[in-house]
């Protein structure tokens, strides 16, 4: 029977590339099984798993019949307990044997579960789980995805904050608390000031902003709060020069560093009467012309200068017009697993087989939070493949796959960063990436730290005191765990390197998608030098000039053909729900998807870990 095991290699093969899971299903070639048919599988199951996974367990089912894998036990008990046909396959089929043995036990734990969870009858069950509902194990509410706002940044090359909010939201309340927007229906006239970043404000999830004039006309920019991090983080003053944005497709950030230029008055007398430029580099075509569009509707025409179809891998940093270039901001192309709405299918809870079995030993208070939940919670689990670090797991093997894309990501992305840390005049630089995994964030950071390039010209990073008001006050800082690793492996010129890895990640900014804060899964670090080095860079720069070795690229040369895909899918993630008609606009927002839960949990685990590499 190919359904169950076409959909639990499906759930168990975590293979995000080629779209959501839905397109990927449906475009599978070699699917035997009807795609729709597997694709409702996977989601119902997925969707009731928070439930299901302890009715299994206390079952007993994964203990008794050896057969069934986990992924396996939760597809067939779905569809034995929930779904009108029952069990998809020939009534001597060895799955349907296996799993229709346990059919009373599996009945009656559901029954249990179903009053633990204080509802009446399965119809008022599954229009709780079907809304996105799930309680947690031990009874108490927890709400298996948390809405996501709808994120409008008013764009101060057009306008102001309190002018928007006396004109476009001039019917709107204000609420005080995030949660008051995420809990209002989408047409409430509802709206938050964001805490932290300036001139961004939140409104209800899926807020229909697409025919009001202020959007059409580029008064307000419709931007993921995280994705506002990178350009306040690199904190524009007005002793500030020019900036790179090396990476800007299709503009967000771009036009939100014109913005900043544009509200500073240059102090320094060079550039007095002079206009300051953002070069924006994009080597895509497609995405260099969007991206024109969206800056000259933002009104940043005078301020960027968009660098078409160019490379900034092969930008001269020793080119004349880079000369006074004091600031980048580097947004490359990434994995986007941070990116929200980027999977079709909720969190994925798997039952365990060596959980407690409630009926043949009915756990006490105590016991039961040490159950398979708590466990699970403990322990670093994949939230896509339910695997448990420790554990030699088939699906850990499938992961090899993502590895290998982690790591040309990786290697590409320090290129990108080293390539920003020549630039002679330059004294401060956020890297940024929408992606959850350390090879990508805090592996680059502190691989650029490391690198001789670095350290002789003088970088280093950003320390978390130094930041702007609002970056300082965010408390998700990077991953500890991620840093104290890669240090190992790492020489950062001597001193402690634990405490170096700590303090880097202190200094680390990360987001979460599905968490109350409202964002994305987002990650931005600042780099800094003094104005000295960069005084001394560009005078032993200016020498060498005309070809000479300046700084070089720690990471091996290479073709980085293989990341087109990256970009394509990351693109398309831009879009979210969010399809831009016109104006040409892109957000990171849109519905959350299930991943919140569980990466809370991981990220509780590495906060717990960093902690204890702190004390
Ligand atoms: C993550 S997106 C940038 C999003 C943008 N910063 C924003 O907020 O709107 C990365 C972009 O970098 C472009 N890119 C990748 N490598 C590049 C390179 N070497 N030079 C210039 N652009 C590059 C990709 O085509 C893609 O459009």
């Amino acid at each position: 029977m190919s359904l169950y095991y076409e959909a639990a290699a499906l759930l168990t093969n975590p293979d995000r590339a080629g779209g959501s899971f839905k397109s990927r299903i449906f475009g599978k070639k070699d699917l035997k099984s009807n795609p729709a048919q597997t694709y409702a599988l996977i989601v119902e199951a997925t969707k009731w798993s928070a439930v299901l996974k302890g009715v299994i367990e206390r079952a007993g089912v994964l203990k008794e019949e050896r057969k069934l894998t986990p992924v396996l036990a939760l597809l067939l008990s779905h569809d034995l307990l929930l779904s009108k046909g029952g069990v998809a396959a020939p009534k001597d089929h060895v799955l349907k044997l296996a799993i229709s043995r346990h059919k009373a036990r599996l009945a009656a734990e559901l029954t249990k579960e179903r009053i633990k969870r204080g509802f009446g009858n399965v119809d008022a069950l599954r229009a709780h789980v079907n809304a996105g509902g799930s309680k947690s194990e031990d009874g108490e509410d927890g709400p298996a995805r948390v809405e996501h706002p709808r994120w409008a940044r008013v764009n101060r090359l057009k306008t102001t904050l309190e002018e928007s909010l006396g004109s476009t939201f001039a019917g709107y309340k204000k609420v005080e608390k995030l949660n008051g927007v995420l809990q209002a229906a989408t047409a409430d006239q509802i709206l938050h000031a964001d805490a932290h970043v300036p001139d961004l404000i939140a409104l209800p999830p899926r807020h229909d902003l697409s025919t009001n004039p202020a959007y059409l006309n580029g008064g307000i920019i419709l931007q993921d709060k995280a994705s506002c991090f990178p350009a306040y983080l690199l904190n524009i003053q007005a002793e500030d020069r020019d900036v790179i944005d090396a990476c800007a497709a299709p503009g967000n950030k771009t036009t939100h560093l014109a913005s900043f230029l544009h509200a500073q008055t240059p102090t320094d007398a060079a550039t007095q009467g002079s206009e300051r430029t953002v070069f924006a580099f994009e080597r895509d075509g497609k995405r260099s012309e969007i991206m024109k569009k969206m800056v000259t509707l933002a009104g940043g025409g005078d301020v960027v200068k968009v660098q078409s179809r160019s490379d900034f891998l092969r930008a001269d940093p020793f080119d004349k017009r880079f000369s006074n270039v004091t600031a980048l901001l580097l947004d490359p192309s990434c994995s986007g697993s941070g990116i929200v709405g980027r999977d079709d299918v909720p969190t994925l809870n798997l039952p365990e087989k060596d959980a407690v079995n409630a009926i043949a030993a009915p756990a006490s208070k105590k016991r039961k939070r040490k159950t398979a939940p708590s466990v699970a919670a403990d322990l670093d689990v994949d939230a896509a493949t339910g695997a448990v670090e420790e554990q030699p797991n088939p699906a850990a093997e499938e992961g090899e796959k993502l590895k290998e894309r982690l790591e040309a990501l990786s290697a590409f992305q320090l290129k990108l960063l080293l390539h920003a840390m020549k630039f002679p005049a330059a004294r401060k630089i956020t890297y940024s990436t929408c992606s959850v995994h350390a090879e990508e964030n805090e592996y680059v950071v502190l691989r650029a730290l490391a690198s001789a390039a670095a350290r002789e010209a003088g970088w280093k990073i950003l320390k978390c005191g130094e930041q702007v008001d609002g970056m300082k006050r965010w408390a998700v800082r990077g991953d500890g765990v991620a840093c104290s690793r890669i240090m190992e492996e790492l020489d950062h010129g001597g001193g402690d390197k634990e405490q170096f890895a700590e303090d880097v990640a202190e200094a680390c900014i990360r987001c979460e998608k599905g968490t109350k804060e409202g964002t994305m899964g987002f990650f931005v670090a600042g780099f800094v030098r003094d104005v000295g080095f960069a005084k001394a860079s560009t005078a032993v720069n200016a020498k060498q000039a005309n070809g000479a070795a300046h700084v070089r690229n720690v990471t091996p040369e290479g073709d980085d053909g293989d990341l087109v895909q990256e970009e394509e899918e990351e693109w398309q993630g831009f879009s979210g729900d969010e399809e831009p008609s016109a104006p040409t606009t892109f957000d990171h927002g849109g519905h959350v998807d299930g991943d919140g839960s569980q990466g809370k949990s991981k990220r509780k685990q590495q906060h717990k870990k960093h902690n204890k590499l702190r004390s």
